[in-house]
């Protein structure tokens, strides 16, 4: 495919960035005096400063990695992924939820003709397999956690899938024929594009398809990379979907009240258009939902026409622009053609910005396509008279970007904000999704809540359905505790590697290494609550200790200079476990994930944040901004050799001192670490409680300020 419908697959992600920054940006004032409030509650780290910044990158990567871990490799680095933007990207976005993504080598000999037996594949059996030419098409599961396979010889079998970013460009890159489950599940997307966002934006023509097989029911087959090309030309009138009775009421979307009571006066208005326009009231012609992806948005506009009985007309703004100029401006026309028919009722447009962009400021070619659907879609608004019935929802993510004429009064002049939800959100918009499933009781959804900031609704559903898959493939009759809590897991780190053994000896190395950063978290005043260490290996992981960011934390993205220096410290436990438990000629590359996020921490505080006194409060990069494509993330700094040497000394200085705390509190509290890592050793996974119940009976020493008494702080599990 082309630049041109690259284009709307680079949005959702980026937006994911950008929203947090807006969002934050608005909130940070408001946020301020809780956030203030707080810190003197739980400051005791002789830290005087209350500097409190917000931190463009940090929120970014949080916000797409909604529970931060620290994850672990321990295999070698001879496999680095080469150093691309987009590979940096990636590894940034990784690095908030599962350290970085090295690929675990695969080392098995085996007889590459030979396929595996059984109609269930492991996953290194499976890319063994399409690296050999063997896989002749695959069809992903709607989540996006496993597929299904048709090898050359015709048989047939399932996969399980970790989160390999890669999979996509191998998968291409052996011309292996590619598609998407078409389930009746509706908008079951959240893990697939956790798990294969990155590669799909890789291939923008492949997300592009993607979407389409998205709209479903009306947009017909997603059979290849073929479907929907010129082919489809003379099928204009197929391309918006036409719902008479959408079944859907505001019951059914919670957690966006704000959207809601906006809407109701839409749907007032088409219930009782008569009221309105005898009082000369003027109606509203287009009204922009706003938000994320995943919160809803269609799911709304679906309810304003489920309260008002009126019928859905739906397209993606995306398959409005074709490859033939003139094509997507007919398509509006039939789509307004056939509404005012059925008026009234309500338009709904998905990704608007795809077509809506401002006019004249593409990226070359395929802009006389999109101006002239735009132009036809204002034509169309501007020509209702009066009162046509006709309302015109659009979503986007990206109003930023949306051509100033389409938000011109008589056309989108409404916004309507649908946002991420919040803790009581995210409770009830599963209970919204736990009707018709059989939920076991000792499932606490406010406990569920609590440890899914940053979830969408979408993604709140993906969870209770995976959950759902897991008890049933345990053969249970209700979803309990547990499944709910494995399926947050493997959505947050990737599925469980299966079958990897770890020596005796790797497995005391991980489990001392994870025990030394929950350690180092758990006694570090300011700092958030270990939920759960674990030592069982999954995607390129070899062990991972998990931690709940507040609420709030996520919310404002404010993060202060203790919480960072904090974090760098936290990174450091890993190692200066190992170190002091193994000597230090034996410490491991299981390491590095951490040190690389140590680093870019440090380089950020001094670089963009102000926080270092000798260079000032001066930004010395402005850092990432709106590019996403063509980010060079790390290098081409502007300044002098100078100051480039002032900036490593700075950053050497913060890191060293990370590691003094780490070393401190590790040695301090040495037991703990024999304690936790031998539980670890047994069990493999520690929770929340556990955690603190061990650090309880081994009398952790509190952290020690620096004229060595010691704080009355409590050390924090969730
Ligand atoms: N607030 C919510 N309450 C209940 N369910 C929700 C909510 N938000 C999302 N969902 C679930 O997630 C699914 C997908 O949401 P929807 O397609 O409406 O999101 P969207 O905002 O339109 O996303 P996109 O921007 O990706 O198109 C919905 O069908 C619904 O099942
Ligand atoms: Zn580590």
């Amino acid at each position: 495919m082309n630049a041109v419908v690259a284009q709307p697959a680079a949005v959702p992600r980026q937006f994911a960035a950008r929203s947090a920054l807006r969002r934050n940006a608005g909130k940070a004032a408001s946020a301020a005096p809780a956030r203030a409030r707080r810190s003197v509650a739980v400051r005791a780290a002789g830290n005087n400063e209350d500097k409190t910044v917000a931190i463009a990158s940090i929120a970014a990567f949080l916000a797409a990695a909604p529970l931060a871990a620290v994850a672990d490799d321990f295999a070698p680095p001879a496999q680095e992924a080469p150093a691309s933007a987009l590979a940096q990207f990636q590894a940034q976005a990784q690095s908030a939820m599962s350290g970085d993504s090295l690929t675990a080598p695969d080392t098995k000999v085996v007889d590459p003709n030979a396929l595996p037996e059984g109609n269930t594949w492991r996953y290194s059996e499976f890319i063994r397999a399409v690296m050999g030419g063997k896989v002749e098409r695959v069809r992903f599961a709607k989540d996006g956690t496993s597929l299904q396979l048709t090898a050359v010889d015709g048989r047939r079998a399932q996969v399980t899938l970790p989160n390999d970013p890669e999979l996509v460009d191998i998968l291409a890159k052996n011309g292996v024929d590619i598609s998407v489950s078409e389930g009746d599940q509706q908008g079951n997307y959240a893990s697939l594009f956790g798990n294969l966002l990155f590669p799909l934006l890789a291939f923008g023509g492949l997300f592009f398809l993607f979407r389409r097989a998205q709209g479903g029911e009306g947009g017909g087959g997603f059979g290849g990379m073929g479907g929907g090309g010129p082919m489809d030309f003379g099928k204009s009138k197929s391309k918006f979907q036409e719902i008479p009775e959408t079944g859907v009421t505001f019951v059914d979307v919670a957690g966006v009240d704000g959207a809601k009571l906006e809407l109701q006066e839409v749907v007032d208005f088409l219930k009782n258009p008569d009221k309105y326009t005898q009082l000369g009231a003027k109606i509203p012609k287009g009204c922009l939902l706003v938000g994320p992806p995943g919160t809803g948005k269609t799911l709304l506009a679906k309810a304003v026409a489920g309260e008002a009985g009126v019928p859905f007309f739906s397209c993606a703004a995306s398959e409005f622009v074709e490859l033939f100029v003139g094509v997507g401006a007919s398509r509006v026309r039939d789509l307004f053609e056939k509404a005012k028919s059925k008026a009234p009722c309500i338009v709904f447009i998905d990704e608007i910005d795809a077509v809506g962009r401002q006019r004249g400021s593409g990226m070359g070619g395929g802009n006389d396509e999109r101006e002239q659907t735009i132009n036809q879609l204002l034509t169309e608004m501007d020509g209702f008279e009066g009162n046509t019935g006709v309302i015109v929802l659009a979503a986007t993510n990206r109003p930023d970007v949306l051509d100033s004429a389409l938000l011109r009064p008589g056309r989108f002049d409404r916004q309507v904000t649908v946002d991420l939800p919040d803790v009581a959100g995210r409770i009830r918009i599963l209970k919204v999704h736990a009707r018709g499933k059989t939920i076991g009781k000792d499932v606490d959804f406010d406990k569920v809540a609590r440890r899914t900031p940053g979830f969408s609704g979408a993604a709140l559903q993906n969870l209770l359905n995976e959950a759902a898959i897991l008890a049933a493939r345990r053969d249970l009759t209700e979803i309990s505790k547990e499944e709910i809590a494995d399926a947050l897991e493997r959505i947050v780190a990737g599925a469980a590697k299966e079958g990897a053994v770890m020596s005796e000896k790797k497995k005391r190395l991980v489990a001392y290494h994870e025990a030394g950063h929950a350690i180092v978290g758990a006694l570090m005043p300011e700092y958030d609550p270990v939920t759960k260490i674990s030592i069982v290996p999954r995607g390129a992981a070899g062990g991972l200790t998990f931690f709940a960011p507040s609420e709030e934390r996520l919310e404002s993205g404010l993060y202060s200079r203790t919480y960072l220096e904090n974090q760098m410290a936290v990174a450091m436990g890993g190692r200066v476990a190992e170190e002091l438990i193994f000597g230090a000629e034996n410490v491991t590359t299981g390491a590095s994930g951490d040190f690389q996020q140590v680093s870019r921490t440090a380089r950020m505080m001094i670089e963009q944040m102000g926080f270092s006194e000798k260079i000032g409060q001066i930004a010395l990069k402005t850092g990432g901004g709106q590019t996403f494509l063509g980010n060079d993330a790390g290098r081409g700094a502007d300044y002098s050799q100078a100051t480039a040497d002032i900036v490593d000394s700075e950053v050497q200085a913060l890191v060293e001192v990370a590691y003094r705390r780490a070393k401190d509190l590790v040695q301090e509290n040495i037991q703990c670490l024999h304690d936790v890592a031998e539980v670890l050793l047994d069990k493999e996974n520690i929770d929340g409680d556990e955690f603190e119940q061990i650090m309880l009976k081994a009398k952790a020493k509190l952290y020690l300020k620096d004229d060595n008494s010691a704080v009355d702080v409590p050390f924090k599990t969730a």
